[in-house]
């Protein structure tokens, strides 16, 4: 064995000193970079994965568990209070999506991913003893914390970790960890809703991956990226080694020099100034800014074009228009959910993130514009946020149902997933800050729309409702047509050099497009990263 401290000597003169200009090492670095996961890759990713799950399970249970609580927290629950207990985990994760990414900045991505499991496993435990209301509501809030961390860190961690020819896919297994979550959640609740405590045994089953995932994490690295940041370069280096085929000596250390060139550091006495310092960079640099506004605008999107108001209502919808079989509609909205995700997972680094979402959009807005003509034509009425369908199911009503399972199909494939991609977008330094920025957003836009859905039905008509929805969709369409730039397939060092001077589509489609046939180009003709460039304007941009 080495002496570490003698090694990471080594690494960090060795990594100034080494030939950049060298065509051929710089393509080795490509297409190490872009070579098939490893098998810690994928026991990594897989892991991370188990957060989207938390994420999907946690806020999946609970409208049927509220129907299976029935008296069991001393007395029958009213409206407000199940809306209180509904709504506590998304307000938990949006408290600390606030905070999470600066957290993973300093602490480091996995400790703050185990530090969730932790608040899960707290979280479930405190609903699974809960006698009276405040108490099933504390455990629904720690346990969202721990929501709100997962759904931050996981999709970052695997987007530092994977291949560039694989980001994309990768951070889908994520989402459908998500999906499939939300999907079991629906399936484990219609099966217990008729036992006695049945709910219990729902949030208890939810404590096993928690619990999976901190243990596997005690044994597994972090990423090369976080370690480099922290000058952690003896570490980097063996994680790179095992996370990349083909990592020879020399190409860690390129691989390593290259990170560190970029990771322009933050400046400050202490975590704090520098996590502050963080924050106003992200503002300040333009590039990082066009970042930001991406990010949140994507996050924003998926919740406000109202896909989460089918997923909590679509028991409501449907049973006012006509179909009384609650349970058969929530699967049939989440498994096409999940469904459809799977074939994003296939298609999204090979069709591209700006087609996926261009081609998605305008399904889910055409569907959302044919349920509220269908709406017009159903004769509903609305009593305290319960709505009634006067006389029996018409056709309208079936072509309400087609309609709304062909957005969310559109959806799934879209807006869904390519949002969590969000850290892809940002540089080393404020990866954390801005992928918080993009999480709050999305927890914001969930807690809005979930809370204002039945108001709006009532006060605008579903009509008008859907009306708005795809009155969204379509200034969504605009944004994406011109803010959002093709990021498939580009190493992550690239996707930020991209943003500076514009969100510069045109080249991003061009960039993408030779990324994707890079493996069929002879070796030496591929693009070297233009760190040069990057530096100067970095300098330019942060003056
Ligand atoms: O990406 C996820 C997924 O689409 C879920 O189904 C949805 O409930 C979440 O709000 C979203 O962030």
């Amino acid at each position: 064995m080495s002496d570490p401290a003698k090694q990471d000597e080594l690494s960090s003169t060795d990594v100034d000193a080494l030939d950049y200009s060298s065509k051929d090492s710089q393509s080795d670095m490509i297409a190490m970079d872009s070579a098939k996961p490893t098998p810690l890759v994928v026991v990594l990713v897989c892991l991370a994965s188990i957060s989207g799950f938390m994420f999907g399970y946690d806020t999946g249970y609970i409208s049927s568990a509220l129907v299976s609580i029935g008296t069991d927290l001393g007395k029958t629950l009213t409206y407000g209070e199940e809306e209180f207990i509904t709504a506590a985990t998304s307000l938990g994760a949006l408290i600390t999506s606030v905070v999470a990414g600066p957290m993973a900045d300093i602490f480091g991505r996995k400790p703050v991913l185990m530090f969730s499991n932790t608040l899960f496993v707290v979280g479930a435990i405190i609903q699974c003893a809960a006698e009276t209301v405040w108490t099933m509501i504390a455990g629904r809030f720690v346990m969202g914390f721990g929501v709100g961390i997962g759904s931050l860190i996981a999709p970052l961690f695997i987007s530092e970790l994977a291949p560039s020819r694989f980001r994309g896919r990768l951070v889908i297994l994520n989402c459908m960890g998500i999906t499939c979550g939300q999907l079991i959640a629906y399936a484990i609740g219609a099966g217990l809703t008729h036992v006695n405590n049945g709910w219990r045994i729902q949030v208890g089953l939810s404590i096993v991956p928690p619990a999976i995932q901190l243990a596997a994490f005690l044994f597994l690295p972090d990423t090369p990226r976080y370690l480099i940041s922290k000058n952690k370069l003896e570490k980097a280096a063996k994680v790179i080694a095992r996370t990349h085929h083909g990592a020879t000596a020399t190409l860690i250390q390129m691989k390593i020099a290259e990170i560190q060139s970029i990771n322009s550091s933050l400046e400050g006495k202490n975590v704090w100034q520098r996590t502050w310092n963080g924050i106003k960079k992200i503002h300040s640099v333009p590039s990082n800014f066009r970042a930001l506004i991406i990010a949140c605008g994507l996050q924003g999107i998926q919740q406000f074009t109202g896909f989460n108001s089918l997923m909590y209502f679509s028991a409501t919808i449907f049973k006012a228009i006509g179909f009384d079989n609650s349970t058969a509609v929530s699967i049939i909205v989440s498994g096409t959910n999940f469904l459809m995700t799977i074939v994003a997972f296939f298609i999204i680094d090979r069709v591209g993130r700006r087609k996926m979402l261009l081609f998605s959009l305008p399904i889910m807005m055409i569907a959302m514009i044919i349920c509220a003509v269908g709406f017009h034509y159903v004769d509903l009425k609305f009593e305290h946020h319960s709505v009634k369908l006067e006389g029996g199911v018409s056709n309208w009503g079936y072509v309400i149902m087609v309609f709304m399972i062909v957005y969310v199909a559109g959806y799934a494939i879209g807006i869904g997933n390519v949002p969590w991609q969000q850290s892809e977008l940002f540089p080393q330094n404020v990866r954390g800050t801005g992928a918080s920025y993009a999480t709050a957003t999305n927890w914001s836009g969930s807690l809005v729309i979930s809370a204002t859905f039945l108001t709006m039905l009532e006060n605008i008509t579903p009509t008008g409702t859907f009306a708005l929805f795809a009155a969204l969709t379509a200034v969504s369409i605009v944004f994406v047509y011109f803010v959002y730039p093709e990021l498939s397939n580009l190493a992550l060092e690239e996707t930020q050099n991209l943003l500076k001077g514009g969100f510069n589509i045109k080249e991003s489609l061009v960039l993408a497009e030779k990324r994707k046939h890079q493996k069929l180009s002879p070796a030496g003709s591929m693009d070297k990263l233009d760190l040069e460039h990057i530096d100067e304007v970095q300098r330019v941009e942060s003056a």
